[in-house]
């Protein structure tokens, strides 16, 4: 029985930058270096911010479902790290911080990686990427969990023929017998990613991350665009309203079948299947394994 090699101890932890902020905690680079030589292996760190008890049992929800997933396009969970740290290493609490230890992925968020590689990703590199994100988002339903959070900026790039689906901090486990998720908190990612029942009625489940599977074919077609970005787009199709009205709004606009426009460029056939992961009806959806098939077509079909 040798050492637990999931357990980092945090003395061999060493802080190299922020990679980013997520729903509740921050996700830091760091070298895990227990020889002490800068050989250690680069991982990523998610620790939660301000923790309250809830924020804590979310997080160890959220670090469970982690560590039960195994997949080729999901990042990987490497351990946990307990530390003391300094501020309540005398404190009676003795409560121990527990932290998420991932891999590192370099060449980070999807998002950021179209932006940058536009002129080199060609359509079929793009449904690549759609594909292996609709792979790993069967095998998520497969293990009936609901990511909840599918977009562009939640997905990593291992490398230019490879990216795992990241940020599992709003994923839920569909209950047994049930289908759908209902959440008290309205959620605080943007809206603009979310079904129209999620919007009206906080319900969650495979269908409406099929709908955000959609708007990440969307980014992907527009290359990650910032001003033809879903936010830019539907506020533009919104007109100007105060805050608190905008999802509003946007469940009438979707009521009345207005949509995303089809990025310029795109394959009318793409946009089709963008079009169906937006029915507004969840029934009539694809699921993620008859969208499979249906991007290899296309992958094989489209020559740019
Ligand atoms: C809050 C953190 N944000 C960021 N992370 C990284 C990153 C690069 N390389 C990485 N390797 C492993 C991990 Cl877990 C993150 C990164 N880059 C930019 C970020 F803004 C995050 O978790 N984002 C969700 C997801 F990981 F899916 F992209």
């Amino acid at each position: 029985m040798g050492p637990d090699p999931t357990l980092f101890e945090e003395r061999h932890l060493k802080y190299i930058s922020v990679l980013g902020k997520g729903n509740f905690g921050s996700v830091e680079l760091c070298r895990y270096d227990p020889l002490g030589d800068s050989t250690g292996e680069l991982v990523a760190v998610k620790r939660l911010q301000h923790s309250s008890a809830e924020h804590q049992h979310d997080f160890e929800k959220e670090i469970s479902i982690l560590r039960s997933l195994h997949h080729d396009f999901v990042v990987a969970y490497r351990g946990v790290c307990y530390s003391q740290g300094e501020e309540d290493a005398g404190a009676s609490s003795g409560q121990r911080r527990l932290h998420l230890v991932m891999e590192y992925l370099p060449s980070g968020c999807l998002r950021n990686y179209l932006q940058k590689n536009k002129e080199r990703l060609d359509h079929k590199k793009l449904l690549l990427y759609a594909w292996q994100v609709c792979k790993g988002m069967d095998y998520l339903g497969s293990q009936r969990y609901i990511h909840r959070d599918l977009a562009a900026r939640n997905i990593l790039v291992e490398n230019e023929n490879r990216v795992k689906i990241g940020d599992f901090g709003l994923a839920k486990i569909l209950p047994q017998g049930k289908e759908y998720y209902v959440v008290q908190e309205p959620g605080q990612s943007p809206i603009f990613w979310y079904a129209p029942e999620s919007l009206s009625d906080c319900i969650f489940s495979p269908e409406s991350d099929v709908w955000s599977f959609g708007v990440v074919l969307y980014e992907l077609f527009t290359y990650g665009s910032r001003s033809h970005s879903p936010t830019e787009e539907f506020l533009r199709l919104i007109g100007p309203s105060n805050p608190p009205l905008v999802v509003y709004h946007l469940f009438k606009l979707l009521k009345k079948n207005k949509r995303l426009p089809m990025p310029a460029g795109c394959p009318i056939e793409v946009f089709v299947l963008m079009q169906s992961c937006w029915s507004f009806l969840p029934c009539q959806r694809p699921r993620f394994c008859t969208l499979a098939p249906q991007i290899e077509v296309l992958r094989d079909s489209c020559c740019k």
